[in-house]
């Protein structure tokens, strides 16, 4: 493995691996044995195919390495992620549409079912796809006050899968989700705090990394056998209906992106994006 000094965005030198160097900088922290993954796919870290394979390929990477934790995080100035690249859904190739989403589905599986503790650093906006992954961390640091994150599909005219709602029940409870996925909410900083979509807010990149690196801190002292078991315990309503439906839920999402209904709602709202 190569090994190198490198310039951490905490502009500290560290002694480190360097994984990859692409749409997504993976660099592991040589004496904590924690990664730091940096989705760097300009100009809003949008998930096209090619992308998510590449997270997907960290992830188990990482996962082969054994990492002791990991911190997902942006490279880039305002956006976290701003979700699932719409341009894979509009006048969709049926092909290409079904890889994508299988592809999104076993990215998230090996997200929320990663075997080491994950934080995401949400260091900008983070809408739909890009809060889906967020909340699939096991711990959420924000940079606020400026920036907003939820699932918005409603706002598209689309809908949010049940594998992504029930993501959001778990995270915040079956009430808040309800409300917030049928209106498409997008929670400010304090907002998410509040409704417990987050677990801190920070004013600035730097002590938001601190603060992820410290929660994983925490692991140090736990056994990574009891640490996984805990959590696939915990997790496993979340996923199951996901696991036992993967093909039942591409064949949904195959005909309801070409529907001519969806397709219109999609055209208007990424012509009101290009404004
Ligand atoms: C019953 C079961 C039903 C099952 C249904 C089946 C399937 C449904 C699946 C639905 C799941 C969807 C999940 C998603 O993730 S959909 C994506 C939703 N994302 C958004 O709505 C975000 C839109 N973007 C923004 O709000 C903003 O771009 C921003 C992230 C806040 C950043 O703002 P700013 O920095 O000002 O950047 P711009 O807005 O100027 O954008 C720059 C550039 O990027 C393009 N773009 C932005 N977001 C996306 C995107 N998600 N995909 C593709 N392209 C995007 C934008 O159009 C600009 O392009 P140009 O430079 O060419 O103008």
């Amino acid at each position: 493995m190569l090994r190198r000094y490198i310039l951490l965005n905490t502009n500290k030198f560290v002694n480190c691996r360097h994984v990859s160097q692409s749409m997504l900088q993976s660099t592991v922290d040589e004496k904590s044995g924690i990664a730091t993954v940096t989705m760097n796919k300009p100009p809003v870290n949008s998930l096209n195919l090619e992308f998510l394979d590449e997270i997907n390929t960290q992830l188990n990477k990482l996962q082969k390495d054994k990492i002791r934790g990991m911190i997902l995080t942006s490279g880039l100035q305002k956006v976290f992620c701003a979700g699932l690249d719409i341009t894979e859904f509009y006048n969709p190739n049926p092909d290409r549409l079904a890889k994508f989403w299988t592809v999104l589905q076993d990215t998230w599986l090996s997200l929320y079912m990663a075997s080491f503790p994950t934080v995401a650093v949400i260091n900008g906006h983070s809408p739909a796809g890009g809060c889906l992954f967020a909340m699939s961390c096991d711990y959420r640091v924000m940079v606020g006050p400026k920036y907003t994150i939820g699932l918005n599909e409603t706002k598209l005219g689309i809908v949010a899968p049940k594998w992504f709602q029930d993501t959001m029940v778990a995270v915040i409870g079956q009430r808040k989700a309800e409300v917030s996925l049928t209106t498409g909410k997008m929670y400010t900083t304090d907002e998410a705090l509040q409704v417990g979509l987050i677990d801190e807010s920070l004013p600035d990149a730097d002590s938001a990394l601190k603060k992820g690196t410290q929660f994983l801190n925490n692991f140090q002292r736990i056994s990574p056998w009891a640490f996984k078991m805990t959590k696939d315990i915990s997790r496993q309503p979340t996923v199951q209906w996901l696991i036992d439906n993967k093909q039942k839920d591409l064949d949904f999402v195959l005909k309801f992106m070409q529907s001519p209904d969806v397709q219109k709602s999609l055209g208007l709202y990424l012509q009101s994006l290009k404004k």
